[in-house]
Parts: C-alpha cells; sequence; structure tokens
C-alpha cells in the first residue's frame, strides 16, 4: 500500500515539476530558446499503421467535359459567385506505358462554379502538344519529371541508338504537360509546371489557347508554378539558365500591362542571376518568398546534378534520377532588392533542411521575415513514385514512415549587417519571435528558426500546400495561414494555424482527403481570415461522392458541400476566380 502511494505521490510529482518546467520555458526567452534548439535537431517521421490504400486517388480517370450539377448541401454564401480552377494529374498511362512518378500524370483540369448557391462541375484533360502526341502514338514519347520516354519499338537499332542524341528542340522533346498550378500573367490565366512551356487557357471552356516559351522572352530554362504578385498585378518568378558559366537562378518580373492585345508574356525581364553555388549541380526548388521590397530565394541542399540531366536519355533514367538530397551542404538564403535587382551582401545560412511552398514573407524593424513549410530529411520527391502511393498494408506504411514531415517555420534575415555588428550575438530585434540571426567571425549570418507550430501538429502529420489570405496579407504582416495533415502521404485534413497564438483548427472527415485550401475574401471585409476556404475532397472508396467543401474561415465550421457523383484524382493546386 505505502509503495503504491509513494508511487502516486512519485508521479504527481513529476506531474507539476513538467507542469512548472514548460511553464517556466515559455516565460523564460533563454530557456525557451534552448528546448526550441535541442527541438530543431531532429528530423520528425510522425509514425502511421493501417493507412487505408490510396490507389484510386492516383489512378487514371475518364474527363468530365459536359457541366454537371453538384448536390449542394448546407450552403454556399450567396456572394461566393466564381470558378474554383484546380489542375493535377489524370492519366498515368498511354498504351502499355505507364507513368513511374505522380508528378508525371497528364494534365487534368477542373472547375467548379458558383454562383447564387449553386455549384456545378466540368473537368477537362489539356490538350497538351505531350498529351496529344503521346495519344497519336498510343504511348510514352515525351519524357516527364520521373518518366523517361522509351525509344520507338518499330525503329530499327541504329534508329533508336540515333534518337537518343536527338537534337534537343528538334521536335520539342521538352514536356508542356503544365499539370502543377495556375499562374497569372497581364490578366491571363496560364497552366504552368516547372519547365520552359506554359499553356495559356481559357477559364471558361477550359480549353488551350496558346503554348508559351519562356525561352522565346528571357534566357531562362523553365520557371517555377509559383510566381508572386505585386498588388498591381506586376508578376515576379524565378527560373534557372545554365550555360558555359555554370548555373544561375534567375529572378523575373513580369510587367502588368499589356502594350497589345496578343501579348503573353513579352517584356519580361531578368532583374537579378544568382550563381549557384556549385555551377554543375544547382538546387532544386519549387517556390520562392516574396516582400513589399525583396524576393528571397532559398538555396537548399537538393540538387540537380546537370551531368546526369543531360546524359539522363543516353542513361535511360529520367529527370528526377538527378536529383539527389545533400545534407552535408547547409541551406542559404539570398535576398534580392525587387526594385533596383541588386543581390544583398548578406549570406545568410541555416542547417540543411528542403522546402517545397513557402507560406508568406514580410519585412519588420530592418528584416525580412520568411515563413516557410520545412521537411529536414529532403528525400520526400523520391518516395511519391505511383507504385509507393498505390500501396497497401504494411508497405504502404513503411514508405509514409519514410518521408520526413513537413513543419511551418519562421526565419529572420537582418537585412543591414555591417562589420561592426557583434559576433556571436542575435541580431534580431524582433521580440515577437525565437528565430535567431548570429554573425559568424567568417562573417556568414547562423539563422535558427522559430517553430510556428504547437505540439499538436505533429499529431496531424505536419502541414503543406499552405494558403494565405493572399490578395490583402501576401508581404505582410500576417496572423493566419491554411493548409492540409499529412497523417497519409497526401493530405487527409484541413488546418487553420494562428502563427501567433500557435494555435490550430481541424477539419477532417475519415476516409476522405481534402485538397489544398483556398481562401476567398468575403466582399467589404478587411478582416484577415473574413471569408471561407474552399477546398476539393475526395474518397477512394467507390460508394461515397467526392465534394466541394465550403468552410467558415473564421471558426473552420462547415458551411456546406457540393457533392459530385465524379471520380476525381488528388491534385496539385488551384485558384479562385471571381467572376
Ligand atoms: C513532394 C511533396 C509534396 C508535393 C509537391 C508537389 C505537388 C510538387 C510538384 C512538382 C511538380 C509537379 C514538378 C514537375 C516538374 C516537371 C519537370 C521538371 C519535368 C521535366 C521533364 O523532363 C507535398 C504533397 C506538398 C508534401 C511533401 C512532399
Ligand atoms: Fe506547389
Amino acid at each position: 500500500m505505502f509503495f503504491q502511494i509513494f508511487l502516486h505521490f512519485v508521479s504527481n510529482l513529476s506531474t507539476i515539476a513538467v507542469g512548472f518546467l514548460s511553464v517556466m520555458i515559455q516565460r523564460i526567452p533563454i530557456l525557451k530558446k534552448y528546448v526550441e534548439s535541442t527541438r530543431q535537431k531532429k528530423a520528425i517521421f510522425s509514425k502511421q499503421e493501417r493507412l487505408p490504400c490510396i490507389a484510386p486517388l492516383v489512378t487514371t480517370v475518364e474527363e468530365t467535359p459536359q457541366i454537371v450539377s453538384a448536390c449542394v448541401r448546407g450552403h454556399f454564401p450567396q456572394w461566393l459567385r466564381g470558378y474554383l480552377l484546380r489542375v493535377g494529374p489524370g492519366k498515368f498511362e498511354f498504351g502499355k506505358d505507364k507513368y513511374n512518378h505522380w508528378f508525371d500524370g497528364m494534365a487534368l483540369l477542373h472547375q467548379f462554379r458558383m454562383e447564387k448557391g449553386t455549384v456545378t462541375y466540368r473537368s477537362k484533360f489539356l490538350q497538351s502538344d505531350t498529351y496529344k502526341a503521346n495519344s497519336v502514338h498510343d504511348r510514352i514519347v515525351i519524357s516527364e519529371f520521373g518518366t523517361l520516354a522509351v525509344p520507338d519499338p518499330c525503329k530499327n537499332v541504329f534508329e533508336r541508338f540515333l534518337s537518343k542524341f536527338e537534337v534537343p528542340g528538334k521536335v520539342s522533346a521538352i514536356t508542356d504537360n503544365t499539370n502543377v498550378n495556375y499562374v497569372q500573367y497581364k490578366g491571363d490565366y496560364y497552366l504552368s509546371t516547372e519547365t520552359n512551356f506554359m499553356n495559356k487557357v481559357d477559364i471558361k471552356t477550359l480549353e488551350k489557347t496558346e503554348k508559351v516559351d519562356w525561352r522565346k522572352f528571357i534566357a531562362v530554362n523553365g520557371a517555377t508554378a509559383h510566381p508572386h504578385y505585386d498588388a498591381d498585378g506586376t508578376a515576379y518568378n524565378m527560373g534557372n539558365s545554365y550555360g558555359s558559366h555554370g548555373s544561375c537562378y534567375n529572378v523575373i518580373r513580369v510587367p502588368p500591362e499589356k502594350v497589345d492585345l496578343g501579348e503573353t508574356i513579352h517584356g519580361a525581364q531578368v532583374i537579378c542571376s544568382i550563381a549557384s553555388a556549385e555551377g554543375m549541380r544547382p538546387s532544386y526548388y519549387h517556390s520562392f518568398g516574396m516582400t513589399r521590397n525583396y524576393v528571397i530565394f532559398i538555396e537548399q541542399p537538393l540538387k540537380m546534378n546537370l551531368w546526369k540531366v543531360v546524359t539522363s536519355k543516353i542513361r535511360g533514367k529520367s529527370f528526377a534520377d538527378g536529383i539527389s538530397w545533400e545534407p552535408q551542404y547547409n541551406t542559404r538564403f539570398h535576398v534580392v532588392d525587387k526594385h533596383t535587382g541588386q543581390l544583398l551582401p548578406g549570406m545568410y545560412y541555416s542547417k540543411p533542411f528542403v522546402t517545397f511552398h513557402q507560406i508568406n514573407a514580410f519585412e519588420d524593424q530592418g528584416c525580412v521575415v520568411i515563413d516557410l513549410c520545412c521537411q529536414d530529411d529532403g528525400r520526400s520527391l523520391e518516395v511519391y513514385q505511383l507504385q509507393n502511393l498505390r500501396k497497401v498494408g504494411e508497405g504502404l506504411d513503411q514508405v509514409y514512415n519514410s518521408v520526413g514531415r513537413s513543419f511551418p517555420r519562421r526565419f529572420v534575415l537582418p537585412l543591414h549587417v555591417s562589420l561592426n555588428d557583434p559576433e556571436g550575438q542575435n541580431l534580431s530585434p524582433l521580440s515577437y519571435s525565437s528565430a535567431s540571426a548570429v554573425k559568424q567571425a567568417d562573417g556568414k549570418i547562423w539563422c535558427s528558426y522559430e517553430n510556428l507550430h504547437p505540439e499538436g501538429l505533429e499529431d496531424e502529420g505536419g502541414i503543406e500546400f499552405p494558403q494565405i489570405n493572399y490578395g490583402q496579407f501576401s508581404g505582410r504582416k500576417y496572423r493566419f495561414f491554411y493548409g492540409c495533415g499529412f497523417r497519409h502521404l497526401v493530405g487527409d485534413s484541413l488546418i487553420k494555424v494562428d502563427v501567433v497564438n500557435k494555435t490550430l483548427m481541424i477539419w477532417r472527415e475519415d476516409g476522405f482527403y481534402p485538397s489544398e485550401p483556398v481562401f476567398v475574401p468575403a466582399p467589404g471585409t478587411s478582416e484577415e481570415d473574413g471569408g471561407v476556404i474552399l477546398s476539393v475532397v475526395i474518397t477512394p472508396k467507390q460508394n461515397e461522392n467526392n465534394f466541394l467543401l465550403v468552410l467558415d474561415a473564421k471558426n473552420f465550421e462547415e458551411l456546406g458541400r457540393a457533392e459530385v457523383p465524379v471520380q476525381m484524382p488528388y491534385g496539385f493546386h488551384g485558384t479562385f476566380v471571381t467572376i
């Protein structure tokens, strides 16, 4: 009996001690920083077991070209009038040829039209040159991110050998399967991947109207699918150039106005070129940050071996085979003045991490603050092979448990670091952030991040596909962002993060997988979360309907859903266009 009382006393004592310590940690900054720094040392692989099969979400579907009326339950706000446009992979084979990677699937365009509380749906495969060429040959003739097009089996050995040395550009061997995102230049909408091609589209009919090649306008080999926009419509993007001088990361600006009606990205300019740390092994990047006055480029140790990329065809390997995670290198931040094109001299470094999607960035007290979805393990690209996503049982659990989770982190980059600044001290003046920037003896600034989330986010599998109230808060100090929780390999919950209070709000429905949340501001409101969240929610269950979900962005409560009895694959990105 005594022993039990003793155990009870000890367990209570330890509970009190832990509670006291956790309060002290939050109240004493140096303790809080220590705990934060220790927590920064490990990649987080939250474990799952008995994950449900999601193979139907990454399997070929039929397009739905005829408009379908959705069955609305609950309600869609009367003020909500426009298109939710989304894109993602929707066809994963041609004839006997099958794609290897999730990113390779043929672009399927989804359109939800909302007006007066009603919702309709349609989808169409983008009629890219790649899609048409593959269809004509009934096989994969153009390589994608993770799939190398194999030579024509009807050619003789000599012809097939020669085909490996086709002159790039003779028959556009570069894919225009723009399946990543909708982007906007000079008021027109385009579909983008990460190559030199984009496809201009009619957002009403989902028809492609024009193919655009970045190389015809500026000396870049491609651009990201995540450009940023100033309030006046000026667009900024980033893209690589490769030459005898090595590789450069180029900051691109596209003016907002058309001089002639038929213009596309005319007037595009490279305003700054940043030499890569290694000429033949530049970093892969998927997005970048932008504030009112600066572009922030994250040079991460996810490297593209150009020699491997250039020889991939004769080696029988895909583009993705040339990308490798190299954590022996640190991650570096470059800051470019948008107005002068000047690369700031600050050399900002952090421990190695990978980011796919930036959340937001802003300027405060002489610093750039940039928030990113970060993974400490950069091998997730390799994992997103279709064969992995289609696994079942323990095999699927092992795939999931091999991917590092993504968490929101804040970095603070002091803009004006002088020779007189003291070494070894935190140069960040921001009292509201535990992120630090410490000048080293060699002049480099070592940046440690602040976690922008409460502990509970690990239980949600981390967060990705971040979105904010972009129109009113991009590049500005903000408080809320939305994203998908990843307790599976695709999003399986919607999350609202308050980066000030570090609290979460979650929407989830077991067996259903919501897409990237899109924020739509309510008319006439200036509140940051005054509006709704739209998300396309899909399920592998054959007897259930997919639906467009609408949440109140303030309390994250479901307002309504528009059910559509149509199979949809899990997509990448989208945008809302008011009509
Ligand atoms: C990888 C992770 C995620 C998803 C990231 C996404 C959707 C990235 C998409 C990138 C694509 C489609 C790139 C395509 C590039 C094509 C090229 C360069 C073609 C070259 C052909 O030769 C999340 C799901 C956000 C979660 C973490 C990991
Ligand atoms: Fe993306």
